[in-house]
């Protein structure tokens, strides 16, 4: 059991206990969100024929050293293939964009370069190399070759590519079932009416829309009354039907806090509570089994924080993902300065741009209106007491 740990120790605990989930097969259009579980071979060459990148007309090019004009003989549609005739010298196909090159064409003009007087075509033998406009076989990926790596994220340039050589099925990993529990008898839905003492819930929107934009989703939201009994059936209920729980507030030590007595009771092993950090102190992280819980504290801006900083890498780190978009040597700009004391890390709201990042007002972990600004967090560090102009900085692209 760990308690009140560093930030890199509660960041290496988690590590940890990432794991793969199966391997499943689903529809190519099904795939979308997902991440690759194998790599993908293609089974096609594509293209799969030679075939002409213009509308135009198609001819052997040594003929031109012979000839002023071309005879029109034959018309290729894309579609069809017709190769059931000789190309005689000095003859020419009328050939459409995509249609396969016949026997005996090596290269294709546009239309727009040509003069058509009947079935003759005359056009500037200066303006075009052998070969031109024509796609050849293989020209972008041959049989059998690696056309998608694992762990490739499928979004729709990947779908388009791989419909291109017919694969309808591909092998992905399967995605985390996760669940949200949120506390707080104070909490009121959007759209009613608030009573004096009580505020809107706004966690669950956060961390609902967060995971959207991971192309997670969650199986179910509940709220969870501030009982004992109810906050340690929800937490029961709630791991039967997930591989992540995911809860928000009563996870720190006021009467009214029954997460940690009650995931104790369900028989979670704690993994660490409380980092050395602001905001999202009391962070809980357990285990049940092979099942994972995070205990986010309850304050919006710490729910904020917490997920970027732990809970999105977990879920990223499941599907073999360590990309977790943190960058460093961001200078610190314009007039901020701030000084903290030894021993804790702080995650600043902040805005980079090109190079530089402005730390935000409004750091206190009931601010939300810095979040809505935000597009990164500054890691100020543990051992750090100031941070101060053209400082370079660590920041976390959220
Ligand atoms: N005596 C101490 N008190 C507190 C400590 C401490 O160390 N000793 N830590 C503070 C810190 S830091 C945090 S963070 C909070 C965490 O508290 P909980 O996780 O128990 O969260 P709650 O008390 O339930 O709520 C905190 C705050 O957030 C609001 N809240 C909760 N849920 C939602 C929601 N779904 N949507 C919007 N807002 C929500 C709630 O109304 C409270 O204002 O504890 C400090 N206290
Ligand atoms: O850790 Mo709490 O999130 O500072 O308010």
């Amino acid at each position: 059991m760990k308690y009140f740990i560093p930030v890199s120790d509660a960041k290496t605990i988690i590590e940890t206990q990432i794991y793969r989930t199966e391997k499943i097969t689903v529809s190519l259009l099904e795939a979308q969100g997902f991440y690759t579980s194998e790599p993908i071979l293609a089974t096609l060459d594509v293209p799969s024929f030679d075939n002409s990148a213009m509308d135009g007309y198609g001819f052997r090019f040594e003929d031109l050293a012979d000839f002023s004009e071309l005879k029109v003989k034959h018309i290729i549609p894309a579609g069809v293939s017709k190769n059931s005739f000789e190309l005689a010298r000095g003859e020419a196909v009328r050939i459409f964009t995509g249609a396969k090159i016949p026997e005996g064409v090596d290269t294709v003009i546009m239309q727009e370069k040509t003069i058509r007087i009947e079935d003759q075509i005359q056009f500037n033998c200066n303006e075009i190399l052998k070969g031109e406009n024509i796609r050849l076989k293989g020209s972008q990926t041959q049989v059998g070759t690696k056309i998608i790596d694992e762990n490739t994220f499928v979004n729709h340039a990947v779908i388009g590519f791989l419909a291109g050589f017919g694969i309808d099925r591909i092998d992905v990993y399967r995605k985390l079932k996760i669940g949200l529990l949120y506390t707080g008898d104070e909490l009121v839905e959007i759209g009613k009416p608030l009573l004096d003492g009580e505020i809107y819930n706004s966690n669950t929107y956060t961390l609902q829309s967060a995971l959207a934009e991971i192309n997670h989703q969650l199986s179910f939201i509940n709220h969870v009354e501030d009982t004992e009994e109810a906050t340690f059936s929800a937490i029961k209920n709630g791991f039967e039907m997930v591989d992540v729980l995911l809860i928000t507030g009563g996870i720190s030590v006021g009467d009214y806090d029954y997460v940690k007595p009650a995931l104790e009771k369900s028989g979670v092993s704690e993994l660490f509570y409380k980092i050395k950090q602001k905001p999202g102190k009391p962070l809980y992280f357990g285990k049940l089994n092979k099942k994972i819980v995070f205990a986010l504290p309850g304050n919006p801006a710490s729910v904020f924080s917490c997920y970027h900083q732990y809970v999105k890498p977990f879920l990223l780190g499941c599907f073999g993902r360590k990309d977790f978009n943190e960058e460093q040597d961001f200078a610190i700009s314009e007039s901020f300065a701030k000084k903290k004391s030894k021993d804790q890390t702080q995650f600043l709201k902040a805005f980079y741009s090109k190079g530089r990042v402005q730390i935000l007002n409004a750091q206190e972990s009931y601010k939300m209106d810095s979040v809505a600004q935000t597009n990164c967090l500054v890691e100020f560090p543990e051992n750090a007491t100031e941070i101060n102009i053209g400082e370079k900085v660590t920041i976390w692209k959220v």
